[in-house]
This record gives C-alpha cells, sequence and structure tokens, in this order.
C-alpha cells in the first residue's frame, strides 16, 4: 500500500500540486487520471522520490519516503517496478537482456540464476522463442510485454506504469490492461497506472484519482466514474460523441 497524504509542490512561483491525498492499495490497479498539464507526472515523481514535495507524506508500507535519507530511498525504488512510456527498451540489448538488466545492476545473482528468472518473466508474459532478438526485431505490443517482464524481473512490491497503451492499437492496448491486472493480483503488488485510456479507465479501474488543475478532484472506480455528477470528470470521461452517447444510454 502506498499513502499518499497532504502533498503539495511548487515550483518558483506556481504551485503545481494542492493538498493531494490518496490511498493506493494493496492487489489493485490504481489509476490517475487528468487532462494533460495537471500534475500527474509531478505527483508520480514526487512518489518514487525523484521530486520533493514542499508538505505531506509519502507512506510505503509505512516508510515515508519524503523524509528518507538517500540510502534508504534506493533501497525503497529496488521495491519498485517501472514500465515507462514507450516501453524504453535498450536497443542495444536482445531481449533477454533487456530483463536481465535490473537484475545485473541490483542483485549479486550469478548469470545462469538471472537468465532464469528473465526467462521465467518472459515465459509469463507470453513472450516465446524472441530472447535472443533486438527490441527492433518485435512488434510494439511484445516491446510492450518485454518491459512489463523486465519490470517484474525484480519481484517488485510496487509497480508503476506510465501510459502503458500509448501507441498501442485497442485490442492490444486491452491485452496489456489484462496482463497487468492479473499480475497485480497475482503478485499481490500496490499498482499504480498513469493513463489517458478510456478504455483502461472502465476495464482495470479498482481505484480512481482524478485530478484536476493540482487537486485531487475526484475518486472513486470503474462503476462509480460511469453514474458521477461531478462535471470536470463528466467533461474528461465523455469528451468523445461515442461515450457521449453511451453515458445518455446507461444514467
Ligand atoms: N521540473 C519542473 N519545473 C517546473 N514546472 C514543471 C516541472 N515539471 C512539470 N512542471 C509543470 O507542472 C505542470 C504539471 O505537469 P505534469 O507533467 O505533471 O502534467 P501531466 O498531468 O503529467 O501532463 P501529461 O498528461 O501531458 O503528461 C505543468 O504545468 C508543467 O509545466
Amino acid at each position: 500500500m502506498i499513502e499518499v497524504k497532504n502533498i503539495s509542490k511548487t515550483f518558483g512561483d506556481t504551485q503545481i500540486l494542492h493538498d493531494i491525498s490518496f490511498c493506493f492499495e494493496k492487489g489493485k490497479t490504481n489509476l490517475i487520471i487528468g487532462q494533460s498539464g495537471s500534475g500527474k507526472s509531478v505527483l508520480t515523481k514526487c512518489i518514487v522520490g525523484l521530486h520533493k514535495p514542499e508538505q505531506g507524506e509519502i507512506l510505503f508500507n509505512g516508510r515515508d519516503m519524503v523524509k528518507m535519507n538517500n540510502r534508504d530511498k534506493k533501497s525503497v525504488r529496488k521495491e519498485i517496478g517501472m514500465l515507462f512510456q514507450g516501453s524504453a527498451l535498450f536497443d542495444s540489448l536482445t531481449v533477454m537482456e533487456n530483463v536481465m538488466y535490473p537484475l545485473t545492476m541490483f542483485t549479486k545473482m550469478n548469470k545462469a540464476e538471472m537468465k532464469e528468472r528473465a526467462k521465467f518473466c518472459l515465459d509469463r508474459v507470453d513472450i516465446i522463442g524472441k530472447n535472443d532478438l533486438y527490441p527492433s526485431e518485435i512488434s510494439g505490443g511484445m516491446q510492450k510485454r518485454v518491459a512489463i517482464a523486465r519490470a517484474i524481473a525484480m519481484k517488485p512490491r510496487y509497480l508503476f506504469c506510465d501510459e502503458p497503451n500509448s501507441g498501442l492499437d485497442p485490442k492490444t492496448s486491452i491485452l496489456i490492461d489484462e496482463l497487468i491486472k492479473d499480475l497485480t493480483q497475482e503478485y499481490d503488488m500496490t499498482t499504480v497506472v498513469i493513463t489517458h485510456d478510456m478504455n483502461s479507465v472502465l476495464e482495470i479501474g479498482d481505484n480512481i484519482m482524478f485530478i484536476y488543475k493540482g487537486h485531487n478532484h475526484w475518486t472513486g472506480n470503474k462503476e462509480s466514474i460511469l453514474t458521477t455528477q461531478n462535471q470536470e470528470v463528466v467533461d474528461f470521461v465523455y469528451s468523445s460523441k461515442f461515450m457521449k452517447m453511451y453515458r445518455e444510454k446507461i444514467i
């Protein structure tokens, strides 16, 4: 579980985050949604310790990231798996080497152990027989799976996914969403997903925080977002004609 309590962040004279609180639950996919520029990335960077908020607490199972020294931060970061926008695989490393990378950096495993762990993770995300290929030789959807395998290689307690569906077709997006949800439950991780994708919101939104102009403006889940009367959420979620028609049918 990650508890964010009363987080505020200012750059220069501009306050970006205003007194944000939210609980990211264990074993759940917790979504951060909101318009471009609303503060999702700044909040995420505060959570993982890349920005220091002026105020508030960020508790990783009770351990406050804001107050930690660098050594303790590093040790919490080892428990975090990151899935970056656009996969961010290393072009010059093979699929297998990409997944082994965090193990070579942060563990004392020998090569055989690393290979075994990487193979297990690749099998789990259904990447079979591609171990010696380079990222440019596999599809975007496969690259995303490899990036997920790399993110879970260290058996993280916390998984952060930044726009996991960017650049994917709708069908592949749903498969990636399902994979993230299944892994979250299987490994009982606290998963945080930043997304603009409304399909994801409706498929995997166990807990949802809607950030509006740096405030936690609305919280709910994939069911309650369907019927919310919060005007800013309605404007955000139901901006397309199709979604407007859908809402008219269900309300
Ligand atoms: N390092 C920084 N210094 C100053 N301002 C920043 C910095 N990082 C972000 N900002 C500002 O904070 C605001 C929120 O940015 P942020 O990147 O968190 O938005 P976002 O919701 O993630 O947007 P998007 O969906 O487009 O990625 C923006 O006005 C941005 O310019």
